[in-house]
């Protein structure tokens, strides 16, 4: 499918960009998480702690096999570490045109604070964060057709960039 695919790390601003995104070019906005969310009837976290992340991983890959097949074109926000799963892969690429939302550690830092993602759960969220960020950051950059850095510029300006390079 052509679908538009927002991916970076936790508080890059993906469902935020990715709901924007739909609404300027009028098509669906779907968020993976929300959608495993809203069929658990659980947020991420009860899932995490009652069936394991592993079971939320498979979650993932379903709702992702799904979407490729529907025709509808959307803007589709996936998890953080949706593309990190080897065996999402494959199917990432047959979503559609890939936008990376790039950042520094300290952007997502100051952007986390507070935040309930079982993945930051305890001491040293900075240390968590970074490492993370390492990680991952090669792993989202050989996925994106297209990328751009947030936390730099305004919001709106980030937004016209993405749009001015959307085929
Ligand atoms: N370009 C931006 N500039 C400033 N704040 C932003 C930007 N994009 C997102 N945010 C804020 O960062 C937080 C995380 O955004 P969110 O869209 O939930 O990220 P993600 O879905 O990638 O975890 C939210 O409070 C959001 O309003
Ligand atoms: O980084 C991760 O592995 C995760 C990020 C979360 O998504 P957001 O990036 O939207 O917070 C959510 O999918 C889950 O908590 C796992
Ligand atoms: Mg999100």
């Amino acid at each position: 499918m052509n679908h538009i695919v927002v991916i970076g790390f936790m508080g890059s601003g993906k469902t935020r960009v990715g709901k924007r995104l739909s609404s300027d070019l009028g098509l669906t906005f779907v968020d993976v998480d929300k959608v495993i969310v809203r069929k658990m009837n659980m947020s991420v976290k009860e899932i995490f702690q009652r069936f394991g992340e592993p079971y939320y991983r498979a979650l993932e890959t379903m709702t992702v096999k799904a979407l490729i097949e529907d025709k509808e074109k959307k803007v589709i926000s996936l998890g953080a570490g949706l593309p990190v799963q080897e065996q999402n892969e494959k199917y990432i690429k047959q979503l559609g045109t890939v936008v990376y939302l790039k950042g520094s550690a300290e952007t997502f830092r100051k952007r986390l604070e507070g935040n309930n993602n079982p993945l930051l759960e305890g001491d040293n969220q900075e240390e968590k964060i970074k490492k993370l960020l390492k990680q991952r950051d090669p792993i989202y950059h050989k996925f994106a057709d297209i990328e751009v850095v947030t936390g730099v510029k305004p919001f709106e300006e980030l937004i016209k960039e993405i749009e001015s390079k959307l085929p």
